[in-house]
């Protein structure tokens, strides 16, 4: 399983991809904070040795001795200069370590935005996509760069140690051996519950997002009509609440049980620094040891130890987050679009299709799909040819395969067999980039300026007002635009202040006009691309339709089969195969399945319009 990281894995990770991705992020600064923190890690023995000569210096004074005032002074003097001194690193430390963490935050979001456009759109069809986005922008970014304190934080306690341990060792060897003894146990309890934690997150995962889904419907806009119709609240509230508290009380249970961890580790440290002093005590005892050597000593001991247990915890830390980021990694590692599979030269079409039709417009061969982890495919076997220019529509009931059939002929699936080629090129290929276009089901409502929702049709060509003038014309949007107090540059959507919410239809639209903005496409998908307008508006544009995409080859789903009726080959899929192909008056007179539809349909509509 994915979070069974094995150490040298997750020590792997750390030192080929986490160290130097920090370092790539800041070259300069990483350097420079390491020599500010290395400074800083030599205070507390001088501190310590600036201590022990107060004390020696005033207990001389004490005693009568006054030519040592001025020593006094000079030594005070040098603690408040040690004072200012690491006062100022500290601040410099921090501002350094505010724009290093700032600097892998961008350089970490950007390759996480840059992944998911490389990746392949069927990871945005799986949970456990879902899952590994939430765990990698959640939370595991920001446990990255926590790496970068941890390791600050080791290397600064390092050096500390080693000065005072070359002070300990100088008093009696066995104070430094037992010093550096403590840091096994605190590390060894650390790494578990560091480990714990990981696998509790990973399982938790699906869960943790549920609770945000349920959150979302009770907080969101778009669930409100239908949560407050149907008097959904109490019943979601328990539902949320149910699934926040198991979650919550598994966190707990582990936090109760690091607390016992800790404690113990505590206790066990404590016990060490109480030997040590005894210690102390003895061998000062046989050797007549001044004050201020005792009390350096006993401080030497104790802040040793803070830095020992210091070292343990960060160190576990490193380790703890090194397994967290891992899951960043193993996102970052995911396989890219498959570029090789594009065929960039021209692919052979099967034999039948050359004699048919040359290489010229669609041609699919024996295309099957079927979505990851299912069994039954979506589509079967399916073979059609469409010349350019022609206007084609697919037909089917709920579920037969329209949208999924659509998605392979732009290139968004990838089938498991069969060969799509248009005029004579794999649909995946960059050569047809910018050639095909589409208006999908669930087409998007950018929360953006109308400017920007018609012209991402063809980003390229975002600022040619002509353009999108002809594209806004074609339906009916330049008319929405003049209502509009900005024109083209207003807001549209309701999720930002100031934003001009539209009509389902009218941003129907408006995607509408984001396919015609590509002028360029050669081939344009549109699936049930007037579900949202009004019958006589529907009528309208289906009057206009053949202009609209003239020169174009253009396939339409719809359930409306009235408006079919004028395609040029109308493809009837059923349970994800193709059962028919024809014309409207070919597949009429066949009495076959597209027959029943149609028959089924007119008795709801009226024949003579266009909208049935
Ligand atoms: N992301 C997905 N993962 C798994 N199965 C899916 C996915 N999307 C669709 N399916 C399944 O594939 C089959 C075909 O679905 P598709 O959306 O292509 O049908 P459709 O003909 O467009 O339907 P409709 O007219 O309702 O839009 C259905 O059985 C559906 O359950």
């Amino acid at each position: 399983m994915d979070h069974e990281l094995n150490h040298k894995g997750v020590i792997r990770g750390l030192l080929f991809d986490i160290v130097p991705f920090i370092w790539r992020s800041a070259p300069v600064r990483l350097p420079g904070m390491m020599v500010i923190r290395m400074v800083e890690a030599l205070q507390p023995a001088a501190q310590i040795y600036l201590t022990k000569q107060l004390i020696e210096q005033a207990t001389l004074l004490f005693q009568g001795r006054s030519e040592m005032f001025m020593p006094v002074l000079v030594t005070i003097g040098w603690q408040a200069l040690l004072f200012l001194a690491a006062l100022g690193l500290r601040s410099l430390a921090h501002m350094l370590l505010l724009r290093i963490k700032q600097q892998a935050q961008f350089q970490m979001d950007r390759e996480i935005a840059n992944k998911c456009s490389r990746l392949d759109f069927i990871y945005f069809e799986q949970p456990v996509y879902y899952d590994r986005l939430q765990r990698t922008t959640q939370g595991l970014a920001y446990r990255g760069l926590s790496v970068l304190d941890h390791f600050f934080l080791v290397l600064q306690s390092l050096i500390t140690l080693v000065s005072l341990l070359a002070v300990l060792a100088g008093f009696h060897w066995i104070l430094s051996v037992g010093v550096l003894g403590l840091i096994v146990p605190s590390f060894l309890i650390n790494m578990k519950l560091g480990r714990k934690r990981y696998k509790q997150m990973f399982t938790q995962t699906p869960s943790s997002r549920k609770v945000q889904y349920l959150m979302g419907l009770m907080t969101g806009r778009a669930s409100a009509k239908e949560m407050k119709l149907f008097k959904l609240y109490p019943y979601m509230i328990d539902k949320w609440e149910k699934l926040y508290w198991k979650n919550a009380k598994e966190k707990a249970e582990l936090e109760r049980l690091g607390q016992w961890l800790s404690g113990f580790a505590e206790i066990f440290s404590y016990a060490f620094t109480v030997l040590a002093t005894l210690v102390v005590l003895i061998i000062g005892y046989g050797n007549s040891l001044s004050i201020g050597v005792f009390v350096a000593m006993t401080q030497t001991v104790t802040t040793a130890k803070d830095s020992v247990m210091l070292i343990a915890a960060n160190l576990s830390g490193i380790y703890e987050n090194a397994l967290f980021t891992g899951e960043l990694i193993q996102f970052l590692r995911l396989p890219d679009e498959q570029e090789e599979d594009h065929v960039e030269t021209l692919k052979e079409l099967p034999e039948h299709w050359e004699k048919k039709a040359g290489a010229d417009g669609l041609a699919v061969d024996g295309l099957s799909f079927t979505y990851p982890e299912q069994t039954a495919p979506a589509l079967v076997d399916i073979s059609f040819h469409i010349h350019p220019g022609q206007r084609v529509a697919i037909v089917g009931h709920n579920g037969a395969g329209k949208s999924t059939l659509a998605k392979c002929l732009l290139g968004l699936y990838r089938p498991q067999s069969g060969s799509l080629l248009w005029n004579g090129r794999d649909m995946g290929s960059d050569e047809l980039s910018g050639k095909i276009s589409a208006v999908f089901q669930d087409f998007m409502q950018y929360q953006l300026t109308l400017k920007e929702n018609v012209g991402f049709g063809r980003i390229s060509a975002l600022d040619d007002e002509e353009r999108l003038k002809e594209a806004a014309v074609k339906t009916g949007v330049d008319s929405i635009s003049r209502s509009l107090i900005y024109g083209y540059e207003t807001q549209l959507g309701h999720e930002y202040e100031g934003g001009k919410e539209l009509s389902q239809g009218q941003w129907q639209r408006v995607a509408l006009s984001r396919s015609f903005f590509n002028i360029e496409a050669e081939l344009v998908i549109y699936d049930e691309p007037t579900s949202a307008l009004d019958p006589i508006a529907e009528a309208a544009l289906f009057e206009q339709f053949s202009g609209l995409v003239e020169g174009k080859t253009s396939i339409m789903i719809s359930h409306r089969l009235g408006s079919c009726r004028n395609a040029d080959l109308i493809l009837v899929l059923k349970d994800g195969r193709l059962v028919e192909q024809g014309t409207h008056s070919q597949l009429l007179e066949r009495q076959g399945e597209y027959a029943r539809m149609y028959g089924a349909q007119a008795e709801w509509y009226d024949m003579n319009g266009v909208i049935a």
